[in-house]
């Protein structure tokens, strides 16, 4: 059982337009609403896959309700906590080359009680979890140290923690000792105090988040695939996307799919790329079903390019 935490989850609401532009009205061709929010999203990509999740998350107001009701046909134990605020709602803006501009909220206020209240119904679900998987960002009100001392309280029980974070909650928890962190390219290069330019700028950053202590970092490079360094050393691997539709929760396809395949090795690595492709292939954060993975397309280097150049990121 994975257990996924969403601290600031969202309703993500996805509005195509011919062309953006500041100060006009603008009228969408089209929109559409999907349960929003990092560990949301890897509970969706698991529950999709057949695998058991639980997700542990905040609820309130209409949005949270609007939130519940929108995951209620996906297979996922909830877990949700009631607040007085509302969940936020996020809004993506998809041109037709492809270009996202995401729009996301602070989301709602939590008082102390809330935020302990969170913390509790993790201490709960946690329980016999194989994983638990804490994500996303901290919403007003919530300590900057939340995800650290989870991650430390989990540990110390002897259950296994992903974070997949950003910001001052991100390098906070590396000091918990993780077992996995899955930054993308910018998380990497903020969080590791270097910029990222090739490959091997990748591996050396994850090594910096390694020495402040994280077992293992998965980092997520877009068009450029994915990153493994461990105590085993570094695996490249990548699976190419004919047609990228929407990297909206692409990189919690990937780390749903590592932590499926046992959360640690090249095996794990390789199924996690062959989810993160086919969310990629698919519009919105959309999450693939059996039939969209293609295993074959994925490629793993176990020696790493170093001098290899990362594609700026690609805009879909
Ligand atoms: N253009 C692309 N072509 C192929 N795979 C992609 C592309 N963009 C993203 N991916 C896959 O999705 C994963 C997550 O994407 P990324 O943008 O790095 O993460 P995040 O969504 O967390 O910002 C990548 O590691 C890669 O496997
Ligand atoms: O908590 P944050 O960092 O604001 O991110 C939340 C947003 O990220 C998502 O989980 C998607 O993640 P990615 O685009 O990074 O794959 C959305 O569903 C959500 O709106």
């Amino acid at each position: 059982m994975i257990v996924t935490v969403t601290a600031n989850p969202s309703v993500d609401r996805t509005v195509e337009v011919d062309a953006l532009a500041r100060g006009t009205v603008i009228r969408a061709r089209a929109a559409h609403v999907d349960p929003g929010g990092k560990g949301v999203n890897v509970s969706r990509a698991l529950a999709a896959l057949g695998h058991k999740t639980r997700a542990v998350l905040p609820s309130g107001g209409a949005e949270g309700r609007q939130l519940a009701d929108l995951l209620a046909a996906d297979g996922i134990e909830l877990v949700l906590v009631p607040i007085r605020g509302a969940v936020r709602a996020n809004v993506s803006v998809v041109e037709p080359d492809g270009t996202v501009t995401k729009l996301n909220e602070p989301g709602p206020y939590l008082v102390p009680d809330e935020s302990a209240a969170v913390a509790e119904a993790v201490r709960t679900a946690a329980a016999q979890a194989d994983w638990v998987v804490l994500a996303g960002s901290l919403p007003p009100g919530v300590p900057e140290d939340f995800y650290a001392r989870l991650a430390e309280t989990l540990r110390r029980g002897g259950t296994r923690v992903a974070i997949d974070s950003s910001g001052p909650a991100f390098a906070s928890a590396l000091t918990a000792r993780p077992h996995l962190v899955k930054p993308n390219r910018e998380e990497l290069a903020e969080a590791a105090g270097m910029p990222v330019a090739t490959l091997g700028d990748a591996v050396a950053a994850a090594g910096v988040l390694r020495a402040r202590g994280a077992d293992a970092v998965l980092a997520s490079l877009g068009a450029d695939g994915a990153l493994l360094v461990d105590d085993g050393g570094a695996v490249h691997g990548e699976a190419p996307v004919p047609v990228p539709r929407s990297t909206v929760g692409a990189g919690d396809a990937l780390l749903a799919g590592f932590l499926a395949a046992g959360g640690c090795g090249a095996r794990a690595l390789a199924e996690g790329l062959a989810w993160a492709a086919a969310a990629t292939g698919l519009p919105g954060s959309r999450m693939p079903a059996p039939a969209d993975l293609d295993r074959t397309a994925v490629r793993l280097h176990d020696t790493v390019e170093t001098g290899r150049a990362l594609r700026e990121r690609d805009p879909a």
